[in-house]
């Protein structure tokens, strides 16, 4: 008999097929802190959860039996991936179930901020009848700025359309082509933020994306501008968005999440009059809490049951025979992967994967779902080999396997080159007998460095004095320089530098090696 823990409030109708199956039975549970989780989680074979309950690494160490976590609802911030499949817990979402009521909800608040009416209702019911404070704006004719057009964004972008508005969108993933299908403009962040009237974000909260709108951006938006999250507190920066409320940029706010929720009682959202709150409510729609609940247990019961399922974010069934072969090339493959999706610029049209010498006439697929895992990381939240080529396909790049015959100098060469619309670049790499995964090429350059921990990736003109130049800025600023490479192809010509260092370089440092004349571009990677 499975035992299965549900927690969070998910939906009974949701889970009845759960309770209705014959192996299993269901405990369900609320509120429970870390520690008392903890303490029962051991008895459990799967674990369903919505945001709430945060599945941590004590808790996982703690679960012995426990086979899958199933999240009712998209993000999965709440739970330790890591930790999950380090020990084998197979993490499943539901992506799909409560994309239209996180898209009307934010709809709601546009409409809300648009025309004041929390504000309103609260004077009416106090006995007010103030019919002059609240003259609100239209959404026809208004320019609505969109940052991260997957499910949830593109609806919203959909009913704008039908609402008047002009849409500006903003996603690494979004092409000119499918930009065009759904009638949206593509915009950069700053771009949106100068010409937008609304503007709502719709991306997972990555390194990436924390803070995407911040001082510099509220300094470029228009006197008037309106802004929604109902993604991830954090995606949006808190404080300067009531600086930019009381600098009167920023007519009003709407807010579903947090970067820490509960907010503080004393969080300056809760008494800025311009700005709309709502307790993370996105997906509290009776239809979305059945659609994911069901969603989840239909994956959760195929996990128990050992049958095939789909919606995992972090299970790597690789088949025992290829293993072999291919488990020391997994490491290489998705550094290469995130090295070059860190370093290309744009939508990514294709990924090239060519594989030569000993891997020539090997089923790589599982190889490539490591690479391609590696590609997509850098932009998508929980990216996994089981579901990187499905999430390739959904954003319409195209994935090119070629396996070019035996390597001149290496017994094994994978190269993975990405397309843009106007660029490409390509990154190469080995494994070497003894010395574990190098880098040996980048772009048309020879180089030979371990692919891990910090990586500045410089290209310049080959001049003298450069190196020094970058040597000295870096270790004025306390920044050790660990490792570094030069790669040209001829002396004078163009060349790249590719330095490892002990830690991150600060971004001001970025900015005044960018701003070396020599310089042409400087790359900060993590690997
Ligand atoms: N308030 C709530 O209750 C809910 C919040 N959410 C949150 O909404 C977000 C979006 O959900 P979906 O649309 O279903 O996910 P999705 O994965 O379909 O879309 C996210 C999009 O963000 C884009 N993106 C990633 N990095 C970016 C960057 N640096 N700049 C611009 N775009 C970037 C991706 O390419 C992708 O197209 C998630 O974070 C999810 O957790 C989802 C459901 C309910
Ligand atoms: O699905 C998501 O990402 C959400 O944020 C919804 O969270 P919830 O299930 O309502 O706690």
């Amino acid at each position: 008999m499975y035992k299965v823990l549900v927690m969070d409030g998910i939906s009974d109708l949701g889970i009845q097929l759960l309770n209705d199956a014959a192996d299993v039975t269901v405990d369900k549970k609320a509120g429970l802190s870390e520690d008392e989780l903890i303490a029962i989680i051991a008895d459990y074979d799967a674990l369903m959860v919505r945001s709430q309950t945060k599945v941590t690494e004590r808790i996982m160490a703690a679960a012995s039996k426990l086979k899958v976590v199933g999240r009712a609802g998209v993000g999965v911030d709440n739970i330790n991936l890591e930790a999950a499949t380090q020990r084998g817990i197979v993490v499943i979402n539901a992506p799909d179930g409560n994309t239209i009521a996180t898209c009307e909800l934010t709809f709601a608040m546009m409409m809300s901020v648009a025309r004041s009416i929390p504000q309103a209702y609260k004077k009416t019911v106090g006995g007010e009848w103030d019919r002059k404070t609240f003259v609100g704006v239209e959404l026809r004719n208004k320019v609505l700025g969109i940052l991260g057009m997957g499910r949830i964004g593109s609806e919203v972008a959909k009913r704008a359309k039908v609402f008047g508005m002009e849409v500006i969108g903003y996603d690494p993933f979004l092409t000119e082509e499918r930009a065009e299908k759904i009638g949206v403009k593509l915009g950069t962040v700053n771009e949106i933020s100068a010409k937008a009237d609304f503007i709502t974000v719709h991306t997972p909260l990555t390194n990436e994306t924390r803070h995407i709108i911040a001082r510099p951006q509220f300094e470029l938006m228009k006197k008037g501008v309106r802004i929604i999250n109902c993604a991830r507190g954090g995606i949006i920066d808190e404080m300067a968005l009531v600086e930019a409320i009381e600098s009167g940029t920023v007519a009003g706010a709407a807010f579903d999440v947090y970067e820490q929720e509960p907010p503080q009682a004393d969080h300056p959202f809760l008494n800025n009059p311009k700005i709309i709150v709502t307790p993370h409510l996105g997906a509290s729609t009776v239809e979305a809490q059945e659609n994911v609940a069901i969603d989840v247990s239909e994956e959760v019961l195929h996990i128990l049951r050992d049958e095939p399922f789909k919606n995992a974010v972090n299970m790597p069934p690789v088949p025992a025979t290829v293993m072999n072969k291919l488990q020391p090339y997994f490491t290489l493959g998705e550094k290469l992967g995130q090295f070059i999706g860190q370093t290309t610029e744009g939508a990514v049209k294709e990924i090239v994967v060519s594989y030569a010498g000993e891997l020539t006439g090997v089923d790589t697929t599982p190889l490539t779902r490591y690479i391609v895992k590696g590609v997509l990381s850098n932009q998508l939240e929980g990216v996994n080999i089981v579901n990187a080529m499905h999430l390739a396909k959904s954003r319409d790049v195209n994935v090119v396997i070629q396996q070019s015959s035996a390597s001149k100098t290496f017994t094994n060469l994978v190269s993975v080159k990405l397309k843009t619309k106007n660029d490409e670049h390509l990154v190469a790499g080995t494994l070497l007998s003894g010395y574990g995964e190098r880098i040996v090429q980048i772009d048309q350059y020879p180089v030979d460095i371990a692919p891990n921990g910090n990586l500045l990736l410089i290209s310049h003109n080959d001049k003298p004095g450069i190196i020094g130049k970058v040597g000295t800025l870096l270790g004025n600023n306390d920044v050790n320089i660990a490792t570094m490479q030069v790669g040209r192809k001829v002396i004078g010509g163009s060349a790249i530098m590719l330095l490892t260092t002990d830690k991150q370089t600060p971004k001001e440092v970025l900015q005044q090696l960018k701003q070396l004349p020599e310089l042409i571009d400087v790359n900060e990677l993590s690997l």
